[in-house]
């Protein structure tokens, strides 16, 4: 279908061109006149908008019918366009509805009727407005013959509203007196209807509707009812007809209709006139009461006879063309709000008063909500409309949208206001109730007592910094008989087993690599309590430390029982008895002096005693704790150690603590999941199950989960990733709700200033362990007198990892001290997310003036360190003259020329106050490149190598705290 003429789709649609006119005048398709050609996917918009006006109408018609008495409309002509008239006439929402059925004398369905006040009378008020100022749209179209230049463009929406606003000045009296006041909100809506006399129909009733239907919009404006009664007159109007349009009708203004310009008042006269005049159907139409006003155009004038009355035309003073227009033009005078005032308006007409929010309260009932809810779902716990709430919260002060995810404390503010007792799920029930909606448990046994077998004992090594942790297990590891036989090369994948005879029984016994209280207290913070016994070393050359006493609190907080080696008993000057003297200050006594507790004296570098601490341990679990599990039972356990292997994938070493592990399981893992598709143990041996007890890398999970995270095998891949899935949303939505970050060094300095705290914990990470010492060393003989004391949890080589940061996130906001050193990625990306405060350091006096001014509450830094990209070099092009430039991908931000940079490999910085000299991509010169694009770096530094990363950063003034 190529090009049809306007007044050929009237005909097809059975009616005037005008009407289509100003249809396409709304639709944002400006047409001259009725001849004009209209492409081909506008008259499929064209007929689609008609097509639902007419099934809008079909329905307002039969209110209208009941509504309004005038039967009158026939002449109207079409029936289309008298529902639009009306609907112009209408503004108010509330007219829209009763206008269609203009033939209806009944008094409108609801509010409706009420305008048909008398006419005479009511005319004044009627005016509201709210009519006039549509029935300056129904004009527009009119104009289409007018070229006002004005009118097109904007022609749909504004033209009603718009024009007259300016305009008002000749209105201004009359008009703005009585209609336009209660019409104003409407008025947003109705200023389309307007225009459109079909809208009308739909318009008005649909716009109106947004306020709150018609009900709503009738009562409140007064402009809706008077309007229609001013019609009434004349009658047939019809309510809404009448109303609006009035003004309409009147006369000349029709003509001017589509004036819509401004012109309110004198355009229309002039203008359109003639067209108007046409469109008269006027005379038809205003007969037929504005019956036409469809016409809009013609509609207004003419009537103006009828309505002129109600126009007020007279009324508004202005005189003719002000009359007429009238209430176009005097209301918009006075009031012209634009349409975002009076939508303001109209929202807070219907928004309840914050005392009056509608919402049940709590009597103190209590509601459980997972960690990061939205108020969508405290809306829906209480029955309540979250749009409520989030008023409410607004009130208390808190700006927040139904469905962001809140703090806890937010929540709790909430049900304490409604009167409710907000239980914020714990992780770990949150995780059960998600495991029960798949109909699985997570740790417990299934089966009765004889399903239950014995398992081998699980075992942490915990004690001081260098007590032989490491030797300890390295030793155990490497005298193992089992091992040696494998002949397998041992790897660290996190934990082992070993193999001990105990009274001619061959019994396992499995170690967690880790060694450290740290890691085992990380894992305590995920909720993965995987250690059935505590091995305490204690250097017997050393005695008890702090580090040893932390240890053993660890393992008492998490019920774990205890057995003590005291290891370097080869050293001259080791006294292990003074060893077990001083733990029994700490209630740890030895069985030889009538305790409960094993202590063994061992040499880890000798190798002396350490089968009878194997037969200790076993010893110690036989006596203690009962370790069964049913091995016949779908494998649970817990995620030990896990990373991204380049050429196998995510790999993580699971220890299974119930049930068998077998290969081609359908596996969840914290968020991961997967199908085992190979088991190893640490001698790189393949399995092909693993029972409980037994610590295996598994090779086929989808994503690298995290350490301490639980695994379950579950029926099939589906529930596995159903699983993940959703505890991943939940894990999003829950560090979004985190708004409350953790305390920055800043912000414990402020603490300890005021007392709050008395201890700074820190945890130190460096390129060499010379450095780290030393910086160790220097911090802790930093003396600020009794109020602050400053504690080192952790120190090591190498990159700040994830555990560094579950380290210092379980130690209560412990601060890491990164020298020369950065955070791995997922590291970073943890410390970020959790709040973590990372300090980065590459000259120890730099760290020892912070750390002090810290701790007597000097420091207040004023600039922070803030990355803005990191570029990894995948290719190195030696370039004569000018050195090495790296081949990069840019991984993260934005790389940005001339900002300043440092070097990384493999987390140590290997060159620092570097600058981005040369930036390009291709053959072009750039200033900046964002991440995942490829580019060149000129660092003016050579000794650069692939696979480095290049960070950029810039120093930025950090907000005081
Ligand atoms: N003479 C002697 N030296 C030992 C013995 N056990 C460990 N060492 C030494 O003590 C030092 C520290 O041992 P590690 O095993 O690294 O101690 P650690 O507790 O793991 O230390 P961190 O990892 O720093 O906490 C090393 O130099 C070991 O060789 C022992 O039985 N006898």
């Amino acid at each position: 279908m190529a090009k049809v003429r306007v007044y050929e789709l009237a005909k097809e649609f059975g009616v005037e061109s005008k009407v289509v006119m100003a249809k396409l005048n709304e639709m944002g398709e400006f047409v001259r006149s009725a001849s004009s050609t209209v492409e081909a996917p506008v008259v499929r918009k064209l007929t689609e908008a008609f097509k639902n006006e007419a099934a809008a109408k079909s329905g307002a018609k039969e209110q209208a019918k009941e509504a309004q008495p005038k039967p009158a409309q026939q002449a109207a002509g079409s029936a289309a366009a008298q529902a639009q008239a009306q609907a112009q006439a209408k503004p108010a929402g509330t007219a829209g509805a009763a206008a269609k059925p203009a033939p209806k004398p009944a008094p409108p369905p609801g509010a409706r009727p009420v305008p048909t006040p008398p006419p005479s009378a009511a005319q004044p008020a009627a005016r509201p407005g709210g009519a006039v100022p549509e029935a300056p749209r129904p004009q527009p179209p009119a104009a289409g013959p007018r070229p006002t230049p004005a009118s097109i463009p904007k022609p749909g929406p504004r033209p009603g509203p718009i024009p007259r606003p300016p305009v008002p000045a000749p209105p201004p009296g009359a008009a703005g007196a009585v209609p336009r006041p209660p019409i104003p909100k409407p008025g947003p809506r109705g200023p389309r209807p307007g225009n459109n006399p079909f809208t009308s129909t739909t318009g008005m009733g649909q716009r109106p509707r947004p306020a709150g239907g018609p009900a709503a919009g009738a009562q409140p404006r007064q402009p809706g009812k008077d309007a229609p009664i001013p019609r009434p007159p004349s009658a047939r109007g019809g309510p809404g007809g009448p109303v609006p349009r009035p003004g309409a009708p009147r006369p000349s203004p029709m003509m001017m209709p589509q004036g819509r310009p401004a012109a309110p008042g004198a355009r229309p006269g002039a203008g359109r006139p003639g067209g108007g005049g046409g469109r008269p159907a006027g005379g038809g139409r205003a007969g037929a009461g504005f019956g036409v006003s469809r016409a809009g155009g013609g509609a207004g004038r003419p009537g103006g006879g009828g309505f002129g009355g109600r126009p007020g035309g007279g009324g508004r003073g202005r005189g003719g063309s002000g009359g007429a227009f009238g209430r176009p033009s005097g209301r918009p005078a006075r009031g012209r709000k634009s349409k975002r005032q009076r939508r303001q308006e109209f929202d807070n007409l219907q928004a309840p008063t914050i005392g009056g929010v509608q919402v049940p309260r709590g009597n103190g009932q209590t509601i459980r909500l997972p960690r990061g809810a939205t108020l969508t779902d405290f809306a829906d716990r209480i029955g309540a409309n979250p749009a409520s709430l989030v008023q409410i919260l607004l009130h208390l002060g808190e700006m927040v949208t139904a469905t962001q995810s809140v703090s806890e404390e937010t929540l709790q503010l909430l049900g304490a206001e409604l009167d409710y007792d907000v239980q914020i799920v714990s992780p770990e029930e949150e995780d059960r109730e998600l495991l029960e909606s798949f109909n699985i448990e997570f740790g417990e046994d299934q089966g009765d007592e004889a399903d239950l077998v014995p398992r081998p004992p699980v075992v942490t090594v915990m004690g001081h910094v260098d007590h032989g942790k490491t030797k300890l297990l390295d030793t155990i590891r490497n005298t193992n008989v089992a091992a040696r036989e494998a002949g397998g090369i041992t790897q660290h994948i996190g934990a082992y087993q070993v193999t001990t005879t105990l009274d001619g029984e061959e019994r396992k016994i499995t170690f967690i690599d880790t060694p450290g209280h740290e890691a085992f207290t990380a894992m305590r913070a995920r909720g993965a309590q995987v250690t059935d016994i505590a091995v305490l070393v204690v250097a017997a050359d050393d005695g008890v430390k702090p580090q040893t006493i932390e240890a053993l609190n660890h393992a008492r907080a998490a019920d774990v029982p205890v057995v003590v080696a005291v290891n370097k008993i080869d050293k001259e000057g080791a006294d292990p008895i003074k060893v077990r003297s001083q733990l029994t200050e700490y209630d740890l006594v030895a069985e030889e002096y009538g305790g409960s507790t094993l202590f063994v004296d061992i040499s880890a570098k000798e190798g002396i005693g350490i089968d009878n601490l194997l037969e200790a341990i076993l010893l110690t679990a036989d006596a203690e704790l009962d370790l069964r599990a049913n091995p016949d039972m779908p494998a649970q356990g817990v995620a030990i150690e896990a990373h991204l292997d380049k050429g196998r994938g995510p790999v993580a070493t699971v220890l299974v603590q119930r049930g068998t592990l077998r290969v081609g399981d359908s596996i969840v893992c914290g968020e991961a999941f997967g199908r085992v598709r190979a088991m190893l143990d640490d001698n790189g041996k393949a399995l092909k199950e693993a029972p409980p007890s037994c610590p295996v890398q598994v090779l086929g999970l989808t994503s690298v989960p995290r350490a301490g995270d639980n695994f379950i095998v579950v029926p099939d891949d589906r529930v596995a990733r159903q699983i993940a899935q959703q505890r991943a949303a939940r894990q999003r939505s829950a560090e979004m709700a985190k708004s409350g970050r953790r305390r920055t060094l800043e912000e414990m300095f402020k603490d300890l200033e005021k007392g709050k705290v008395s201890e700074l914990k820190l945890i130190i990470k460096g390129d060499v362990s010379g450095s780290v010492e030393a910086l160790e060393d220097a911090l802790l003989k930093i003396d600020v007198g009794e109020e602050a004391k400053l504690r080192v949890l952790h120190r090591g080589v190498g990159a700040i990892t994830e555990y560094d940061v579950n380290l210092a996130m379980a130690d209560d906001n412990a601060v890491i001290i990164g020298f020369n050193v950065r955070p791995e990625v997922r590291a970073r990306e943890l410390a970020e997310r959790e709040g973590v405060d990372i300090r980065y350091y590459s000259v120890i006096y730099q760290a020892i003036e912070e750390i002090e001014a810290a701790l007597k509450g000097l420091l207040k830094p004023e600039y922070e360190e803030v990355v803005t990209g990191t570029a990894e070099i995948r290719e190195i092009f030696r370039v004569p003259k000018i050195g090495n430039v790296a081949g990069c991908v840019v991984r993260s931000g934005v790389i940005t020329r001339n900002s300043k940079a440092r070097l990384i490999r493999d987390g140590t910085v290997v060159a620092d106050n570097l600058t981005i000299e040369s930036l390009r991509r291709f053959k072009d010169d750039v200033t900046e490149v964002r991440e995942g694009f490829e580019c060149g770096i000129g660092l003016g530094y050579n000794d650069i190598k692939i696979e480095d990363v290049i960070e950029t950063f810039e120093m930025r003034e950090k907000p005081r705290a």
